[in-house]
């Protein structure tokens, strides 16, 4: 076998990213944009607010006809106008006048400030007057026309995810409708003579497949959309009928996992050597990857078999692609410097990518989510996963640089 190229873990992205083409921009409305990626700053609409509006309860008012008042001189206005929130109109106000309003009405274009109901008696009743106990400053209790946001204005730029919060600020700015990056549409296979998917018996030397709803549900946390899946065998042509299936689908990128080893039974190694590079990352796990183009077209990543290298794979390589494929301005999760609560011997020669439960009552301290780092069901109490350098022994109460991912939050 030809001795295999090694590289480090930033080489291998720096190659990967390398290829990844601009994106493409869709306009969609703002009710279906939840987990997209601007493509370009969303501006504000309409100002905010769009009019003067009451921050208020009370009385809208000529600041100057309450100017000496007080609880033992009240002013004394006569009611003309009744504003609840919504209202179209804009009374006329003379001197000695005031208008009912609630918050988040337009405040009449003759007042010059809302005097909150606290600072009032009467004016609820049909007495048709209200007392006003305490002057008001002119201007108070109005929120200003494009006070907050004038239109035009730049909320968010290009290179944004669009959570919830976020949808509910362009909301607020008149935005309906959104330019944002396609959601890349992918496919993947798994690959193993052993593999039992959900369903099927397990006989001797099977095992439940767990890497199609680990990789499809990671895919869809980054954005994309799975357009296929299937588990095959280490079998050349189930392997090539899998990859026809995930391009009649119309997927922009595929993940396998598995057949990327030295062993005999290779399938992936096998049927793609050439369109993929096959190479050795200085990391464990998820030290022999597979990346390329397919003769497709779609971008190939072929990702280690042990779910737990298939996941640290997928968070350090095939997330920032899919990310970069929706022009995403951040690529990389948040790293926090977190205390170990335990020591434990992570010398190996390579940087190690530990699974790591996050302890939020004991200062954030982690601890290796189970003695055994290749065990899948590690993955259940998984919070994170510790970047450590080659060759250490980390301490308890050692500060480990930690990947953040999206559990706890
Ligand atoms: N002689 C050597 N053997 C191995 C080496 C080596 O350098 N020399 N490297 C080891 C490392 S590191 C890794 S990682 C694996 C890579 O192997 P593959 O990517 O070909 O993975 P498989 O052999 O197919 O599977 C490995 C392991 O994971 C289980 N698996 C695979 N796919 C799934 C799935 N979809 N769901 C659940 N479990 C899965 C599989 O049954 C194996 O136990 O090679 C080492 N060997
Ligand atoms: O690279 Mo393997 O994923 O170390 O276990």
């Amino acid at each position: 076998m030809p001795a295999r190229a090694q590289r480090t873990v930033d080489e291998h992205r720096a190659e990967i990213l390398a290829a990844i083409p601009a994106p493409e921009a869709v306009t969609v409305p703002l009710r279906d944009a939840g987990g997209y990626t601007l493509a370009a700053a969303a501006r504000a609409r309409v100002d905010g607010p769009a009019f003067d509006s009451s921050a208020m309860d009370g009385f809208a008012v000529h600041a100057a006809d309450a100017a000496l008042a007080s609880r033992e001189a009240p002013a004394r206005l006569r009611v003309v106008a009744d504003l609840p929130a919504g209202s179209g109109s804009d009374p006329a106000l003379g001197p000695g006048e005031a208008a009912r309003i609630m918050t988040g009405a337009a405040v009449p274009t003759d007042a010059d400030a809302v005097v909150p109901l606290e600072h009032t008696i009467g004016g609820l009743d049909h007495t048709g007057e209200v007392e006003i106990v305490r002057r008001p400053a002119l201007g108070a209790n109005i929120r200003r026309a494009g006070e907050d946001v004038r239109a035009g204005a730049e909320i968010l730029p290009a290179g944004v995810r669009l959570g919830t919060l976020q949808l509910a600020a362009l909301a607020s700015a008149g935005v309906t409708e959104v330019e944002v990056a396609a959601r890349p549409r992918v496919a993947v296979i798994s690959t193993g003579s052993e593999l039992a998917p959900a369903g099927h018996a397990l006989t001797r030397g099977h095992i439940p497949e767990s890497n199609v709803p680990l990789l499809a549900g990671l895919a869809e946390q980054a954005g994309a959309i799975v357009v296929h899946t299937a588990t095959v065998p280490d079998e050349v042509p189930a392997l090539e009928r899998a990859l026809a299936a995930a391009g009649s689908a119309r997927a922009d990128v595929v993940i396998t996992s598995g057949g990327v080893g030295p062993g005999a039974y290779e399938v992936v190694r096998i049927a793609l050597d050439g369109p993929l590079s096959f190479v050795t990352v200085a990391m464990r796990p998820g030290r022999p990857q597979g990346f390329g183009r397919l003769p497709s077209g779609q971008l190939a990543f072929g990702l280690p078999g042990t779910p737990v290298g298939a996941a640290v794979s997928f968070e350090v390589f095939v997330r920032p692609a899919l990310l970069a494929l929706q022009g995403r301005a951040e690529l990389q999760r948040p790293v926090l410097r977190l205390p170990a609560a335990v020591g434990w011997d992570a010398r190996s020669g390579f940087r190690r990518y530990v699974p790591v439960a996050i302890d939020p009552s004991a200062a954030w301290a982690v601890r290796p989510a189970a003695s055994d780092g290749h065990s899948s069901v590690v993955l259940a109490t998984t919070d994170g996963f510790a970047v450590i350098p080659p060759d250490t022994v980390v301490r308890p109460g050692d500060l480990v640089d930690t990947i953040l991912l999206g559990g706890l939050l």
